[in-house]
């Protein structure tokens, strides 16, 4: 805002709101552009969204508050935030522009009125009048209340008594010279100065003399009567509006100034009479000094001024007063000039009159000093007024702009929540079918469980049927089973018998490196022991023959040996007893045959590999328990190698012989053992602790016989 920019008072109004209507009126307000920067936000004209009201002016006077600037000569701002408060700001339609100027100092004159209750104070409102009517007579000095505001003129009767016979009389716009009925003579239009001239047909018969009102002189123009002596004088005026017959007030409206004094203001003929009726204001005061003469000036505020008829009279009574005044000069005009008048006082008189005129003159000058001290102070409480005006004006702004930005606030709110309510109604709505589902879902999950259980009922006593015949004929193959078992272990022990009890195998072991560096070669005939004849050559000849129930040739290896004694493993499960020894000159491969290497497992660890495969393979059907005990018979003494070598010797074992003809060892520890891990465990604990020496033949031969017992049950 530019302080400076003070104008027209300012109304504000908001036509749209529902809510509290606030009305601000000012003598000045600050003049904005169209686009006026608050704060943050810019608000342009094309945010004006709200419908404006501009008291004072009509509704079709324009169409946009903001673009028209100015409206029949008065400064209009306008402006509006998108906030449901305000704004909008115009000039009153009652003060003119012009008559304020643009001065700062105008500040002093503003006055309030919120039109939402609040009213600033009478005296506040009644200086503020009287301060812009000082301003608006443009005049420095304290003028009478009558400059500034025009009083009702009076609408003189055509035949008062009280006008005295003018000196000088012009039928205006006229050549003619007419005679009033009154014997008032009308001369012809002159002394004038500019303006054009105009007649009607149209007599206003009402008059004192209807062919005045025919004709009129329209325009900005002057009137110069420089022949009139100086004096006091009063000026008639004759107007009728026979033009704008059809309009409305406000449609001409003009100032006259006598001696350049306004003299009346703002005159509009048809607010006062209406049209075609006449009007006659009188005895307007003028006052010439010396040779000046009378000027009467015509100025139009709207539109141009129009006038019929000017008559000037002598102002007698004023021209009394003077002679009073000039009572000692003998010779002066204006004694003549009383003198002629015939209207001299006595002395005292006019002594008690100026006494009494000095005294009303100090009572005047005492007032006037008054109403300045007053004025000054009405001033101050203008200014205060203002500022709070000011505080509230931007308090205003505040919170327009506070209540713009909750408005938008409540707008995002508003769409927020119809989102979620829509939300809400959709998820409400497929609630409601996925419930009528579920209904129709439980309905049919009802009857399919019915269905169910009445086919379940009927599977159940199938089944139950098809599980008994099926428990019927388990049992009856489980009979079958057990006793095909038996058959077949019958006859599987039967063909063991028929191959033998007791079977002994031949191996050969490969010649050893000592023995091939020694130049040893092989004995034996292999070609001819396939059949289990073992040919002993010497010389190239046969020497002896021995018989077997097979022959292992040094190429023979672990797995091959074990082929044939892997039945024996099925013998031992099914209840038979069962013995694998090895047997042989020392360093032959007794040991390497039955526990062989890690690379290449000899025949213990393969049949125990067997019999647990054997009892995985029959679980469901038989439950066995095994035990392993190692003892080694060594120097004909026998020796419990799973137990520890501290307790060695502490009981002596020995071999016993029960009523069956079973051999047993009565207190040999008999280790239960779950898996092969566990077997082997316990047969490397007793190989550890065998009693091992060297011989020629063999650097690790074992000192001992090693019997591995395994007890099932
Ligand atoms: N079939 C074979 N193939 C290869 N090497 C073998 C074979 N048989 C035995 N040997 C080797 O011969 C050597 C002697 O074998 P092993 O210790 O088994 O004889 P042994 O009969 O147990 O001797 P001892 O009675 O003195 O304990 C070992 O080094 C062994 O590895």
């Amino acid at each position: 805002m530019d302080v400076n920019d003070w104008h027209d008072p300012l109304l504000i109004t908001d036509a749209s709101s529902q809510q509290q209507q606030l009305s601000l009126s000012f003598n000045k307000y600050y003049r904005f552009s169209s686009s006026c920067d608050l704060g943050n936000t810019v608000m342009e004209d094309s945010d004006c969204c709200t419908p404006i009201k501009i008291e004072g002016c009509n509704a079709g006077d324009f169409k946009d508050p903001v673009a028209e600037s100015v409206i029949n000569g008065r400064d209009v701002l306008g402006f509006s935030l998108t906030s449901p408060d305000l704004v909008i700001c115009t000039g009153s339609p009652d003060i003119p522009a012009r008559s304020y100027g643009d001065s700062p100092e105008f500040l002093k004159g503003c006055s309030i009125s919120l039109e939402n209750g609040i009213k600033g104070s009478e005296e506040v409102q009644a200086a503020t009048k009287l301060l812009t009517d000082w301003q608006g007579s443009n005049d420095e000095d304290l003028c009478l209340p009558a400059h500034f505001e025009l009083p009702s003129p009076p609408v003189v009767e055509e035949n008062s008594s009280e006008l005295s016979v003018p000196i000088i009389s012009i039928n205006v716009g006229s050549t003619d010279c007419i005679s009033s009925e009154s014997g008032i003579q009308f001369s012809e239009d002159k002394y004038f100065c500019g303006g054009n001239v105009l007649s009607t047909d149209t007599r206003i018969e009402e008059s004192i003399c209807a062919s005045v009102y025919q004709t009129a002189r329209v325009g900005n123009f002057s009137y110069h009567f420089n022949n009139i002596s100086a004096g006091f004088y009063l000026v008639d005026l004759h107007f009728v509006e026979v033009v704008l017959t059809d309009g409305s007030t406000g449609d001409r409206v003009f100032d006259v100034y006598i001696q350049e004094h306004k003299a009346i203001s703002s005159l509009d003929i048809f607010a006062r009479v209406g049209a075609n009726k006449p009007l006659l204001i009188s005895d307007l005061e003028a006052h010439v000094d010396g040779e000046e003469g009378v000027s009467i000036r015509f100025e139009g505020v709207i539109g141009m001024p129009i006038v019929c008829g000017i008559s000037i009279r002598k102002h007698y009574s004023k021209c009394t007063g003077e002679c009073e005044l000039l009572e000692f000069s003998e010779n002066s005009p204006q004694r003549n000039s009383l003198e002629v008048n015939g209207d001299i006082k006595a002395d005292g008189e006019l002594q008690l009159a100026n006494v009494s005129q000095e005294k009303e003159l100090e009572e005047v000058k005492r007032q006037v000093e008054e109403l300045k001290r007053e004025n000054e102070l009405k001033c101050k409480e203008c200014a205060e007024a203002c500022k709070s005006l000011k505080d509230l004006q931007n308090e205003l702004m505040r919170k327009s702009m506070h209540v713009g930005s909750l408005a938008f606030a409540i707008e995002g709110q508003v769409k927020e929540k119809s989102k979620w309510f829509s939300s809400l109604r959709d998820l409400t709505r497929n609630l409601k079918i996925l419930k009528m589902d579920q209904i129709k879902v439980s309905e049919e999950a009802s009857t399919y469980k019915q269905q169910f259980l009445a086919d379940f009922a009927d599977m159940s006593s199938t089944i139950q049927s098809k599980l008994k015949e099926q428990v019927e004929l388990h049992e009856d193959l489980k009979i079958k089973f057990i006793k095909g078992a038996k058959e077949q272990k019958e006859l599987y022990n039967k063909v063991l018998d028929l191959k033998g009890n007791i079977r002994v195998f031949c191996r050969c072991r490969p010649l050893n490196a000592e023995e091939t560096a020694a130049g040893a070669s092989m004995t034996i005939d292999f070609e001819a022991a396939k059949d289990g004849e073992l040919n002993v050559k010497s010389n190239g000849t046969s020497k002896k023959t021995f018989k077997f129930d097979a022959i292992f040739s040094p190429q023979a290896n672990q797995a091959e040996v074990f082929e044939d004694t892997a039945p024996l493993a099925t013998s031992v499960l099914d209840g038979y007893n069962a013995c694998i020894f090895a047997y042989g000159q020392t360093g032959t491969g007794k040991t390497f045959t039955m526990e062989g290497t890690e690379e290449s497992r000899g025949v213990n660890y393969r049949t125990l590999e067997e019999l647990f495969r054997i009892i995985e393979e029959r679980k469901n059907a038989v439950c066995y328990e095994i035990s392993v005990s190692v003892l080694e018979v060594y120097n004909e003494q026998i020796r419990d190698l799973l137990v520890s070598g501290s307790q060695q010797g502490m009981k002596r074992l020995e071999i016993k012989q029960d009523g069956e003809g079973m051999h047993h060892v009565p207190g040999l520890v008999e280790a239960h053992v779950n898996n092969m891990n566990e077997v082997w465990e316990a047969l490397r604990t007793g190989s550890n602790a065998r009693a091992v020496g060297s011989t020629n033949a063999n650097e690790h031969s074992s000192r001992s016989h090693w019997f591995v017992h395994h007890n099932l049950w």
